[in-house]
């Protein structure tokens, strides 16, 4: 946000004048995701401008808005509320009331919130319906979609995302004094008792564990992670536009083929906890040479069977199969052993040994060997989304880092950090390791 000291209010009025002025020469009305960055930048002065000129006290408040706030939408996903609003239309609180099978006034109170943040907006009001009770309050107020809301939709991509906030952040978050309170002030040191597993009621239970138990929201982060926007969810892979290009695979891969003959097969290429195979998928769409039956997919058994269930497209040829991390990796030898958003949730002990399980996979004969850590690092400057990330990660035993912690944690494990790769648009980082 800023010091007191950086601002100047007229300036930065001046400034959101001039770029409001091209966001609305170069957007047409009702298109919404042209001008990306023009619009960030809009929005993120005008933030600005509200938080310094604000009444002290309108600041602190609006924080309290926004705990409300995120309570409505958590709660109208979960009942799939969003779903029943018309894309092009509106609806009913009655009718809605009717879909959601729940009190007309509890769901006229949560729409209300939602409709003075503006996450909602009125619809016209109806006159009467043959369904409507004629003595329902309710009978003529409708709500429709807002530019925001369709991203709560259950089909949108965005919507297991908001549900993994409010498991993984605010639902931790609101246990801390109760959590702090019994632990200690200090960073969980491991993978149990962390603030999500107390908050999940599960203390004792690692965060993956605690999520088998909860198969509805195993299966929202899954999807989560499936998402294009959340952070390295959009990974260019080849070409100047990539953070680290690894057309290169694809070129060994034509030769590790013949290198490590098909009977005894080895992996070419193996995504460590790949999840659904969201990665792979891509890979396999850009890097040229690399066959899908060069590659393995390695999860946790629930992850692979779901895998398995949709494999489709491209991952139809990929090996897929449970394997945990924390143990050796069985399969040696391969050329790249990808480990993407993983060592985040870890503390440096534990993701220590999941690198050393890969260090000791590494083939002693082949010195392009990589294993690649691909995830968003902890800036120099942290942003506010940095910040975030980093205090969810908290909140699951794990951590942000920065290079000099990756390298510390490479030398570690056995391996020589050959590259630290970092995007400039983004907090993306690749760190590039060979065997020590
Ligand atoms: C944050 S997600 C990242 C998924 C994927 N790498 C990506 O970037 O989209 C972490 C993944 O690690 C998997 N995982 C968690 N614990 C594991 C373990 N002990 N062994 C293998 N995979 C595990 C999870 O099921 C999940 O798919």
């Amino acid at each position: 946000m800023g010091s007191v000291q950086d601002f100047h209010l007229v300036t930065a009025a001046e400034n959101l004048l001039k770029n409001a002025k091209k966001l609305a020469a170069a957007t047409a009305p009702g298109v919404d995701d042209n001008e990306p960055e023009l619009r960030r930048c809009v929005a993120s002065t005008a933030k600005k401008i509200a938080f310094m000129t604000a009444p002290r006290v309108d600041v602190v408040k609006e924080d309290w808005v926004t705990l409300a706030e995120v309570g409505a939408w958590n709660i109208f996903i979960e009942w799939e509320a969003f779903d029943f609003i018309p894309l092009n239309g509106y609806i009913s609180i009655v009718d809605l009331a009717r879909e959601l099978d729940a009190q007309e006034s509890l769901v006229a109170r949560i729409a209300n919130l939602l409709l003075a943040t503006g996450k909602l907006l009125p619809g016209p009001p109806v006159a009467s319906c043959s369904s409507t009770p004629p003595q329902s309050p309710y009978a003529n107020i409708t709500i429709r979609h807002s530019r925001i809301s369709p991203l709560y939709m259950t089909s949108h991509p965005v919507s297991p995302l908001c549900t993994v906030a409010v498991g993984n952040a605010m639902r931790p978050f609101a246990r801390w004094p109760d959590y702090f309170d019994i632990y200690g002030r200090c960073e969980p040191p491991e993978q149990r008792f962390t603030p999500f597993s107390f908050a999940w009621d599960c203390p004792d239970l690692e965060p993956w564990e605690v999520k088998a138990e909860y198969p509805d929201y195993a299966s929202a982060f899954a999807r989560s992670m499936q998402s294009k926007e959340m952070v390295g969810g959009d990974t260019v892979l080849v070409g100047e536009e990539a953070v680290y290009d690894m057309a290169w695979v694809g070129e060994e891969a034509k030769v590790f083929c013949n290198y490590k003959p098909w009977e005894n097969w080895t992996p070419t290429l193996v995504d460590v906890g790949g999840g659904l195979g969201q990665l792979l998928q891509d890979v396999l769409r850009d890097v040229d040479g690399l066959r899908p039956e060069q590659c393995l997919l390695q999860d946790r058994r629930e992850v692979i069977d779901k895998a398995k269930d949709n494999r489709d497209g491209v991952l139809a040829k990929v090996v897929m199969m449970e394997q945990d991390f924390h143990e050796e990796q069985p399969l040696k030898g391969g050329l790249v052993y990808i480990l993407r958003r993983i060592l985040l949730d870890y503390p440096d002990e534990a993701s220590v040994n999941i690198l050393q399980h890969l260090a000791d996979a590494l083939p002693d004969d082949n010195p392009k060997a990589r294993v690649l850590i691909m995830e968003e690092r902890l800036l120099e400057v942290p942003t506010t989304q940095n910040c975030l990330v980093d205090v969810v990660m908290l909140n699951l035993g794990g951590k942000l880092r920065n290079e000099a912690m990756f390298r510390e944690l490479a030398t570690a494990a056995g391996l020589r950090v050959v590259g630290f790769h970092v995007s400039h648009r983004t907090s993306n980082c690749v760190v590039e390791c060979a065997k020590a």
